[in-house]
């Protein structure tokens, strides 16, 4: 199994190119379900969810051709509607294609996604609103079996519904699937993150009619088919955030390219906050980020776009263990998102959780240890402890990294850290 062995202390500096989202990818790929001709992405990021992906879609029939960052998908000839648990448990988003399949095929069979690290993250609102849509949805055996056929024309059908949570997938899911339904459905309490925002311009373009996107009422106006469109991922802003703390911690000056700031307000805020020095030009989308190494404690709630984004908050809890203070991190969204806890303790650090509370202690100085990645984004907090830490960091089980951030140790690397992979 790959580890990652870090030798801290090295201050970042130079460029780097921020990747294409992983969360605008995956909702965007399973899109091209829905369109009968080709549908062509650029800026799509090597991961291993998107290869994780690319591999679901082709068991559907789906013909996919990738030439570097820019992946075709031809949904012609779909022959089969299912994702199987063993496909939905290496990925979770694997859920999104449940809307597609069943708004253009009237029926599909996926599998439930079981409880992860981070919390037991049910799928009840996906559920709901297909239903709020006229579909049959059966629970059998672990598989949500979903069917239009006893629909008018076998569509769905236009509804309004309120999501009693905010739900990211959920929302994109739903859009997808009222995208083709018979009718106008509006989404109440939508998702307002600009994944979701990504998603309905891609489908726009694709000839969908939906308004609102971005803010917490969308509407789709369904259609009775989708075409295939030229599309470019919107960049990953928490590849982007992940990076900026990079620079923060360890007293470097980085300069993101391909960085939305407008993507990234709560997370620029909290860092000024922090100490550390940053400008953004939004002609070029680059973001400087400038840290004397010396930060100062800050308080973190996460919550829903355009608050701060929970899979920004183990990097935060990484930068408070070695900031200035006393900070409190409270996580809203997820009720076991703080595996790296343990880990960042074994580092040195001082944490204490109350509930879904943090109290992060800022020490002196972190210590390199041998530590265990339990999740993405933890692992993404343990990458920058170990940064900063004094001697080497070996960090296990790093296939988690691998989801969701594109050739990391290359790019860190070329920023001057010392970070390299073995098995
Ligand atoms: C592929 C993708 O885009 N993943 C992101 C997406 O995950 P994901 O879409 O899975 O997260 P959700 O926004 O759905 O989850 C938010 C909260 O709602 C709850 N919930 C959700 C759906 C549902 O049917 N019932 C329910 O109770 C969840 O358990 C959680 O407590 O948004 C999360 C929150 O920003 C991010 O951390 C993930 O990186
Ligand atoms: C939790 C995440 O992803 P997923 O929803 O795919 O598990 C993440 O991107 O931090």
């Amino acid at each position: 199994m790959d580890k990652l062995i870090i030798e801290g202390g090295v201050p970042l500096h130079g460029e780097v190119i921020v990747s294409g989202a992983k969360n605008a990818a995956l909702p965007i790929l399973c899109a091209g379900l829905l369109a009968e001709t080709p549908l062509v992405l650029t800026g799509v990021p090597e991961l291993r969810d998107v290869a994780s992906t690319l591999k679901l879609l082709d068991t559907m029939g789906v013909k996919v051709s990738k030439t570097g960052d820019q992946v075709s998908l031809d949904a012609s000839d779909v022959a089969s509607f299912e994702a199987t648990y063993e496909m939905v448990k290496t990925m979770r988003a694997s859920i999104l294609v449940l809307g597609p399949l069943l708004a253009r095929f009237g029926t599909a069979r996926v599998s439930l996604p079981g409880g992860c690290a981070i919390g037991s993250r049910p799928v009840d609102l996906h559920i709901k609103g297909l239903q709020a849509m006229g579909a049959a949805m059966h629970i059998t055996h672990g598989y949500i079996q979903a069917s239009t056929l006893h629909l008018p024309n076998r569509r769905l059908q236009g509804a309004t519904y309120y999501m009693d949570m905010v739900t990211v997938t959920g929302t994109e899911n739903l859009m997808m699937a009222a995208a083709l339904a018979q009718g106008t459905t509006v989404l109440e309490n939508a998702a307002k993150e600009p994944e979701v925002v990504d998603l309905a311009e891609c489908l726009n373009k694709m000839g969908a009619r939906i308004t609102g996107a971005g803010t917490d009422a969308i509407t789709i106006q369904g259609v009775e088919s989708l075409s295939g469109a030229n599309h470019h991922i919107v960049c990953d802003r928490i590849e982007a955030g992940t990076y900026m703390v990079a620079a923060a911690m360890t007293g470097g000056e980085v300069t993101l390219k391909n960085a939305r700031a407008d993507l990234l307000e709560a997370v620029i805020e909290k860092l000024r906050e922090a100490g550390v020095e940053i400008s953004t030009d939004s002609n070029s989308n680059s973001i400087t980020v400038k840290s004397n190494g010396q930060l100062k404690a800050v308080n973190i709630r996460t919550a829903p776009h355009p608050a701060f984004p929970t899979d920004m908050q183990a990097q935060f809890m990484a930068m408070n263990t070695m900031a200035e203070g006393v900070s409190t991190v409270v996580e809203t969204i997820f009720e076991n998102r703080f595996m790296h806890v343990q880990e960042l303790q074994r580092m040195g650090a001082n944490i204490e959780i109350q509930g879904n509370s943090a109290i992060v202690k800022g020490v002196p100085a972190l210590e390199g240890a041998n530590v265990m990645a339990t999740d993405l984004r933890a692992s993404a907090g343990l990458v920058l402890a170990g940064l900063v830490a004094e001697g080497e960091t070996v960090i296990d089980r790093i296939y988690h990294l691998d989801r969701g951030y594109e050739r990391l140790e290359e790019k860190l690397n070329q920023l001057g850290a010392k970070v390299r992979r073995s098995n």
